[in-house]
């Protein structure tokens, strides 16, 4: 049976030292050490080890030295690993893992995953071997934000696929899901200040069909879930633009008192929150309330863009009283770029998505202290069409095939933001053309890992001809896993 190998993982780590005759066999009597804090982790890789080799797998309390199994200890990594990177160890007789921190851990497992056949992922029992390549791992991430932003607007998405999606970004060390919920044609989360929001905004979605919405608990259970796997939650709700949903919802958002129809369509930039009126900003205060009391993270998304039916001085007079809103809640606010033309607080963190290298607002923000999130549509959407025959997906950016989505460099991408001044990657999948999981997992498989590599390996190893490789080493895996990915002719799949 092929061992897999240390120079297939995705992301690329730092340092890799295979070391023959180390590698190392999981068996039946194979125990799994923890540490109090790294429980949480031991448990999960116990949960996705029993299931496909089908070994007990006790979970112990690691003995003072690692003689065996396979340990995850937050003592003794490498210092250059930080708070997010691991140390991992492979010898015949034992598997460690070091980290400072139990997201240190998480993202090691997901290394170990890696190096253990494809088979470990079924949800049967299978019967191995469960082979190892020996050798030491140190790695650590380029940046600290590596983001994955699902539009459950457009179309909405249950709970369960919504969970795939994180346990499926998890597995590349994605460590933020941007959820953007609320848009003209849906308002998904409960409000309960606002019920109408959910209730009548989020009965639609794109084409007509029912849309749907997240209770608060349902909330909560998305958010908790994406914590056990080390993501980050950060919702999104799309202001002054963009809030046709809330706008039909209740009238008294309307300037002229009068409720505009529910849309089904797919056009931008014709809804704007009435920005001369007291009752919006209650209503955007009870809101962003309502949504930070459910969020555990730092960030709070406010949307901003395409506020085209807002004029430049009335989104600027918006943006200065909502920006506020969020910092009483303790958040720190994300917005899409276009919010740079309000001069926003340097904490606040604009994220860009034009297609465009430089940028006037943006670069002026960067060096106003802004640190900015690299989203470019033409590299990082993956609601772009792989190419002009692809079935799902938009092409206002452009095509973006595997190679076009791997081949940027976030820390030089835009004019005037160099690495210090970029805040980390996320891959947008915008839901207008989205109807299902398997839509989701055709549009984000292969180019997501793509965009987490950018995220999470150091410039120096981006290298396509090397990645394409290890990424026909992922197909194998995904194929185990069910996901629906795109075939692209430009990874030589095994
Ligand atoms: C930030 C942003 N606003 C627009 C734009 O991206 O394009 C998306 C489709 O690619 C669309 O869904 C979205 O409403």
């Amino acid at each position: 049976v092929q061992v897999a190998s240390m120079q297939d993982v995705v992301p690329v780590p730092v340092r890799t030292e295979p070391a023959t005759g180390a590698d190392h066999a999981i068996t039946s009597g194979t125990a799994i050490y923890i540490q109090p804090g790294s429980a949480g982790v031991g448990d999960y890789l116990a949960a996705l080890l029993r299931r496909s080799t089908g070994y007990p797998l006790p979970v112990k309390t690691a003995p003072s030295t690692p003689t065996d199994g396979i340990s995850l200890l937050l003592t003794g990594a490498d210092p250059t690993v930080g708070n997010q990177g691991y140390q991992l160890d492979v010898t015949a007789s034992a598997v460690v893992i070091r980290a400072n921190q139990p997201a240190g851990l998480f993202a090691g497992v997901q290394t170990l995953r890696q190096l253990l056949p494809a088979a470990v992922e079924s949800t049967s029992t299978q019967p191995g071997p469960w082979t190892i390549p020996g050798g030491r791992i140190v790695d650590h991430p380029r940046f600290a934000y590596r983001g994955a932003h699902l539009d459950v607007a457009r179309h909405f998405f249950t709970v369960d696929e919504v969970k795939r999606y994180v346990d499926e970004i998890s597995l590349y060390k994605v460590n933020h899901l941007h959820l953007h919920l609320t848009d003209d044609q849906g308002w998904r989360i409960q409000i309960n200040s606002w019920p109408r929001l959910a209730t009548y905004g989020g009965e639609l979605e794109v084409g007509g069909t029912p849309g749907g919405y997240y209770t608060q608990d349902q909330y909560r259970d998305i958010v908790a879930y994406a914590q056990s796997r080390h993501i980050t939650v950060v919702p999104e709700i799309d202001m002054p633009g963009h809030t046709n949903a809330a706008l039909a919802s209740y009238a008294e958002l309307n300037c002229n008192n009068v409720a505009p129809p529910r849309r089904t369509d797919i056009q931008v930039g014709y809804s704007s929150l009435c920005i001369g009126k007291d009752v919006t900003y209650r209503f955007v205060a009870d809101v962003i309330r309502e949504v930070a009391a459910l969020t555990p993270g730092p960030y709070l998304h406010i949307g901003g863009d395409e506020a085209n039916s807002t004029s430049q001085q009335d989104y600027v007079t918006f943006l200065n009283k909502v920006l506020p809103l969020v910092q009483q809640q303790g958040k720190t606010a994300m917005g899409w770029h276009d919010i740079v033309d309000a001069t926003p607080p340097t904490s606040a963190v604009p994220q860009y998505w034009q297609t465009g290298t430089s940028h006037a607002g943006v670069q002026a923000a960067a060096r106003r202290g802004n640190k900015i999130l690299m989203s470019p549509a033409n590299k990082a959407y993956l609601d772009m069409k792989y190419n002009s025959s692809t079935r799902l997906g938009l092409s206002w950016a452009g095509f973006i095939e595997v190679q076009t989505a791997y081949e940027w460099n976030p820390g030089a991408y835009l004019s005037g933001v160099g690495e210090s001044q970029v805040f980390g990657v996320e891959a947008p999948l915008w839901s207008e053309t989205l109807l299902n999981i398997d839509d989701i997992e055709f549009m984000a498989f292969p180019r997501l890992p793509a965009i987490a590599e950018l995220g999470w390996s150091p410039q120096s190893t981006h290298n396509w001809s090397a990645f394409r490789q290890r990424l026909a080493a992922q197909g194998p895996r995904w194929q185990v896993m069910g996901v629906d990915f795109y075939r692209s002719s430009q990874v030589p799949w095994d």
